[in-house]
Formats: C-alpha cells, sequence, structure tokens
C-alpha cells in the first residue's frame, strides 16, 4: 500500500534518512522505533507526504508522490492518507462529529452527517458526538481524532507516538481500537513508537538507527522489542 525505495532526506549536513526501502503491505500494522533522532519522525513525515525527500521514490495506493505538485499531493493526502498525532491537533471550538467532519469541510464538501457518524461509532464515541474537546478524556479525544483521520477512508493511517500524551490504560484502549482496525477493516497503519509495550500490538516492528533500518521484528512481543533495543 505504502512503499518506500531508496529514501533519503537531509536536513543541512545531517542525514535524517538514509536510503531507506521498506513497504508496508495493505491490512498491516507496523511499528517504527529507534533512539531520538534516528529519523522516525522523518520516516513518517516523509511517507505521508508532508515533507518531501531529497532522494527516492514513495509511493501511496500506487500513486508516485514525488513528482506530483504541491497542489495534488494536498488532494492526495487529503483524500489517502489520514495521521494522528501525540497531541492529538483537535480544534477546541468544534464539536467531535465537527472535528470529524473537517476533512470534508477542507475538501469543499458538506460532511456527510451518516459518514461522520459512522467513523464516530466505528471508535466508539456514537454518544460523545456533540462534545467539545475540552469535555472528552484524553483517549476519547485521541479516538476523535483516529475517526477524523479515517473519515476519508485513506489507504493508509500515520501515527506519531499516538500513546504518548496518555496513561497507561487509556493508552491501552486506543492501541486495542487500532489493532481492531486492521483486523476488522484491513486498515494499513504504521505507528511511531517508544514504548515496547504499544510496539506489540504491531504486526512488525521496525528499528532505525541513525537514519537507517537496523532491524525489523514480525508478530512482537514487548521483551523481544526490549531485547531487541538492548542489542542496539
Ligand atoms: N525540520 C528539521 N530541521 C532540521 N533538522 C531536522 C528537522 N527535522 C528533523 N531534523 C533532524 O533529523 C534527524 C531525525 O529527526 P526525527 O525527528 O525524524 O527523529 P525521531 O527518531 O523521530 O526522533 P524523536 O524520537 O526524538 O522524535 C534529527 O537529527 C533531527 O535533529
Amino acid at each position: 500500500m505504502v512503499e518506500l525505495e531508496a529514501v533519503t532526506r537531509r536536513y543541512g549536513k545531517n542525514t535524517a534518512l538514509d536510503a531507506v526501502t521498506v513497504a508496508f503491505a495493505r491490512g498491516t500494522f507496523t511499528a517504527v522505533m529507534g533512539p531520538s533522532g534516528s529519523g522516525k519522525s522523518t520516516l513518517l513525515q516523509c511517507a505521508a507526504g508532508l515533507d518531501r525527500p531529497d532522494a527516492g521514490r514513495i509511493t501511496v495506493a500506487g500513486q508516485d508522490l514525488t513528482g506530483l505538485s504541491e497542489r495534488r499531493l494536498t488532494l492526495l493526502r487529503r483524500e489517502r492518507i489520514g495521521f494522528v498525532f501525540q497531541a492529538f491537533n483537535l480544534l477546541p471550538a468544534l464539536t467531535a462529529r465537527q472535528n470529524v467532519g473537517l476533512p470534508m469541510r477542507l475538501a469543499g464538501r458538506r460532511p456527510d452527517r451518516a459518514t461522520v457518524d459512522r467513523a464516530l461509532a466505528a471508535v466508539g464515541l456514537a454518544d460523545r458526538a456533540g462534545h467539545r474537546p475540552q469535555q472528552l478524556s484524553g483517549g476519547q479525544q485521541q479516538r476523535v481524532a483516529i475517526a477524523r483521520a479515517l473519515v476519508t477512508r485513506p489507504a493508509v493511517l500515520f501515527a506519531d507516538e499516538p500513546t504518548g500524551a496518555l496513561d497507561t490504560n487509556t493508552g491501552r484502549d486506543v492501541l486495542r481500537l487500532l489493532r481492531d482496525l486492521v483486523d476488522e477493516h484491513h486498515q494499513t497503519i504504521v505507528m511511531v513508537t517508544h514504548d515496547p509495550a504499544a510496539a506489540a500490538y504491531a504486526d512488525r516492528v521496525l528499528f532505525l538507527t541513525d537514519g537507517r533500518l537496523s532491524g525489523s521484528l514480525s508478530a512482537p512481543t514487548a521483551s523481544a522489542v526490549i531485547e531487541m533495543m538492548a542489542a542496539a
């Protein structure tokens, strides 16, 4: 669903990503780990079309991002790519329903109530549609953000430390939701995390070191992830 071929991203003299080649198959859940500064966020931002690589090729659902104009890239991002952040990034003045409808508004369409409510129901928040972010717990806010990211039925959902601002139990609920989206709806998910317990929800863990892929682990357990981190 998403392919990176020899993707390089430099910031000045600093190489944040160094010729990374990796594919994320449809309906799989991948965790990306590595020390601070190893390039995890840069990998996600490039794969999501939020940042442009200096070299290499990225395709999402068969569409090559590399040569696209800003306008085409924005459209593709809006329709085919979902992104959730550690800090939720909901608009505080809008209700959950209005936040979830936002991608449609940005695309110049009237949010379709049934689609929005279905997205909220899919994250277990059908009864919170009229609440504003400050009336919701952190876990509920993140679930609204996930509903917003999924409302356009994107080819891939990228999540940059989605549980980083949540306590352990709430984080676990969000991870279970992501796992269910993969198992029940064949959603493709790529998630950056520092937490071995979070990574254990994925089908595969990729490790980055100094902008390069340094290892991977299939069907990870938290202890296998910890061992791999210790060996790095
Ligand atoms: N906008 C930027 N300008 C300059 N350098 C940057 C920028 N973004 C990232 N970098 C550099 O690129 C490298 C990779 O950063 P990146 O944020 O991708 O790492 P990370 O693995 O996500 O780190 P963390 O776990 O701390 O979030 C780092 O050396 C960082 O300083």
